[in-house]
């Protein structure tokens, strides 16, 4: 099972610019989470600083006791194996196969025999879907391939945490539904803590179990997802709704003249959200062990959340409890 991450006070600035500060949140063993916020507000730089590649001023993270902000570097470094990256470019070696790309960490940083390398590495690139692409160079496969050959690569260390930072992007929405199915299918397979950041809608509507969101500096909120998608804070609707109006502006933020004109103006009101359904898992795999463990805590906790999270969590549950899904393998939705 996944590692719970533990931040608390977390702040960080560059010089005397102030990227976030005060971010304090836990995210849940085995448990799916989404960052969302506007460009330039600091979501590379917050998984930066969980792996510790980042050192923030203030606060810390909490990885099985080591702190990865303020513990000696030895430590840090040992528990920086607990977790897979997926980085936005995939990230891959433009000259090694995607093998020897993916078989890099295990060659680095372990002493296994190439017999076992190699059962490893074919076995990740079932899981990801490029079985028979294994020979190829990075730049003759395209950039959905490139991915996923980084997601495999992520995960040949067995991390128990992975942080995938925009791994939509450059995806056309079709491919961008079949890495989110991806995603899933991973969690229901290995049951590691995930964290993504994104500025994709739908694998914010359907991937995760919890969402936050980074705006002005702070984090704005974070919690279980309907919590997000319920929420009527100016920020978080502008940005699920993709509207111009409201407080984010071309540069992040509006001026105060800006936004006095636009409620001058009255914008239309946007139409109501619609809670889609989450994900699952795809035919023939394990339910998500994470999803036992999250209603548990959700529940314990649903009565201090606002009334519009409350009752579509309820009802999310209510709708779970009458499918026969909890009680038979999931039939995955698919994509
Ligand atoms: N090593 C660094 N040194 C100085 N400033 C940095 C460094 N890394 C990031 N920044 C600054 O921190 C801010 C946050 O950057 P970051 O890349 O985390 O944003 P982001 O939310 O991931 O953006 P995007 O969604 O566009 O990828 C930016 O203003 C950036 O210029």
């Amino acid at each position: 099972m996944g590692i719970e991450v533990v931040v608390e006070g977390l702040t960080k600035s560059f010089g005397r610019q102030s990227v976030w500060r005060d971010v304090t949140l836990t995210l849940p063993a085995g448990e799916v989470s989404v960052m969302l916020g506007p460009s330039g507000t600091g979501k590379t730089v917050f998984l930066k600083s969980l792996i510790g590649l980042l050192k923030p001023e203030k606060g810390r993270v909490l990885i099985n006791g080591v702190d990865m902000v303020n513990s000696p570097e030895r430590e840090i470094y040992e528990t920086r194996k607990l977790f897979g990256l997926m980085f936005q470019d995939g990230a891959l070696f433009g000259s090694m196969s995607l093998f020897d790309n993916i078989a890099f960490p295990l060659r680095e940083h372990t002493r296994k025999k190439e017999s076992e390398i190699r059962r490893i590495v074919m076995e990740r690139i079932e899981v990801v879907g490029l079985l028979g692409a294994e020979g190829k160079l990075p730049g003759e496969i395209s950039g959905g391939m490139r991915k996923r050959a980084g997601l495999a690569r992520a995960l040949v260390l067995d991390p128990q945490i992975i942080l995938c930072d925009e791994p939509d992007s450059g995806l056309d929405p079709v491919r961008t539904a079949y890495l989110s199915q991806l995603l899933i299918d991973l969690n229901a397979q290995i049951d590691a803590t995930m964290l993504i950041v994104t500025h994709n809608l739908d694998i914010a509507a359907t991937v995760p179990d919890n969402m936050g969101m980074l705006f002005r500096r702070e984090l704005v909120t974070f919690g279980p997802r309907e919590v997000l998608l319920t929420s009527e804070e100016p920020v978080v609707a502008q940005f699920l709704d993709g509207r111009r109006e409201g407080p984010i502006g071309m540069s992040e933020e509006k001026d105060a003249a800006t936004l006095a004109a636009e409620a001058g103006a009255g914008a239309a009101p946007a139409p109501p959200r619609r809670i889609v359904p989450q994900l699952e898992p795809s035919p023939g795999l394990p339910p998500r062990a994470a999803v036992a463990r999250r209603r548990r805590r959700v529940m314990a906790m649903v009565d201090q959340l606002p009334p519009a999270a409350r009752s579509a969590i309820r009802e999310t549950y209510a709708a779970d409890a009458a499918a026969p899904t909890l009680t038979a393998p999931s039939a995955g939705s698919g994509t």
